[in-house]
């Protein structure tokens, strides 16, 4: 296969070195100054560091127009940007896809969260919610589960999940990854995989919260559970199937963001509880952390269907800075007690 895979961050470099052994890969990086650097390179310094570009792996970049003439011969675009650059590239793939004859490439994105609400609107929309919006005629989905970049990059055995209603997204996307240390299996059920990815990382900011505070294993043992819960209130009320949650994409990402210091999300939530402000969290990353932009319109959905998610109220107030660390502790626990 060809594939090309656009935004060169920890992510999308890690799947493109994946697929290189087996596939034509190209990875796109928005900044040609970036791309020539990784070609030259041959190691993503900025956000990837140590691992080392295979030799086939095809280092590009720039604008979207000079992306186009590359289109002709891509079987699957993989778009990998945060949030808050799919609704662009959509927007563009939808109209230079069927220029370039490739009209029915399917297109998949990586990224885990809900979108900063647009201007005209109060809340924010799920991956396959914007590809509704401004690519109805694309053929999308989306890779989700547990999965840091650089364990992926490292070669070391991890399980994802390829999910859409278009079986043959499904299909190229086992076909592009499925290898000897990924295991891809395929879930139909793309709105219960995408509020996993999404709500597992607010989750993963308050169970950092609680460790940095040093609130006990029992303490993150219960934000999980009850993070589950939420998480799964929540997909069922947007038309999720609740064994889902039960999967990689649900219980399996949120243990492992909940509880793998490689999470940029549960750093936040370490940063947070050792007295940094939100900005100064968020600036020290120097990587996307999705659920700080999430947990608002995780909070606002919630409420409009009518779903208790109380964990990530307490998120929300935290961020917003309406409440400190212990205070954000002291609220969860005081609530009136309610059946399991
Ligand atoms: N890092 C990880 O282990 C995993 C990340 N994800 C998700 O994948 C998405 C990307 O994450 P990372 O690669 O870790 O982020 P990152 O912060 O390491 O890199 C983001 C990259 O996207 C580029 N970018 C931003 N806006 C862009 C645009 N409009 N067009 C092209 N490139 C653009 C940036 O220049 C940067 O290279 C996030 O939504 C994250 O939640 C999902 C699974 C694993
Ligand atoms: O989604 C991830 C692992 O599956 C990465 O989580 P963070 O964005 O919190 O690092």
């Amino acid at each position: 296969m060809h594939i090309t895979v656009i935004g060169a961050g920890a992510w999308g470099t890690a799947l493109a070195i994946a697929a290189a052994g087996a596939h034509t890969v190209r990875l796109w990086a928005r900044d040609a100054q970036q791309a020539a650097s990784l070609q030259a390179q041959r190691v993503n310094a900025r956000y990837l560091p140590g691992v080392p570009l295979p030799a086939a792996l095809v280092c590009d970049g720039g604008d979207a127009a000079a992306l186009a003439p590359t289109l002709a011969h891509t079987d699957l675009v993989v778009i990998a940007t945060p949030m808050a650059g799919l609704r662009a590239w959509l927007q563009w793939l939808a109209a230079a896809l069927p220029a370039a004859g490739r009209a029915t490439t399917p297109v998949v994105w990586l990224c885990k969260g809900f979108e900063r609400p647009q201007e005209d609107a109060a809340v924010g929309l799920l991956g396959h919610e914007i590809a509704a919006h401004v690519a109805p005629a694309l053929r999308v989905g989306v890779l989700s589960g547990p999965s840091f970049a650089q364990e992926v990059a490292a070669g070391l055995p991890t399980a994802l999940v390829a999910a859409s209603l278009d079986a043959a997204v499904r299909e190229a996307l086992v076909a592009a990854f499925h290898g000897p240390t990924l295991r891809i299996y395929a879930n139909d059920d793309i709105v219960g995989v995408e509020v996993g990815g999404a709500v597992k990382n607010v989750m993963a900011i308050a169970t950092g919260l609680c460790d940095g505070l040093r609130l006990g294993h029992n303490a993150r043992a219960a934000l999980i559970t009850r993070g589950l819960a939420e998480m799964t209130r929540l997909g069922l009320a947007l038309g999720a199937r609740a064994d889902t949650f039960m999967g990689l994409s649900g219980l399996g990402d949120l243990v492992l963001t909940a509880t793998g210091d490689l999470s940029r999300n549960r750093q936040v939530g370490l940063l947070l509880a050792q007295g940094m402000t939100l900005a100064q969290a968020v600036d020290s990353l120097g990587h996307v952390a999705e659920g700080v932009y999430s947990a608002r319109t995780v909070a606002r959905r919630a409420a409009t269907l009518g779903v208790r998610m109380p964990i990530t109220d307490a998120v929300v107030a935290l961020l917003d800075g309406a409440l400190q660390p212990r205070e954000a502790v002291a609220w969860l626990m005081g609530r009136d007690p309610v059946a399991e």
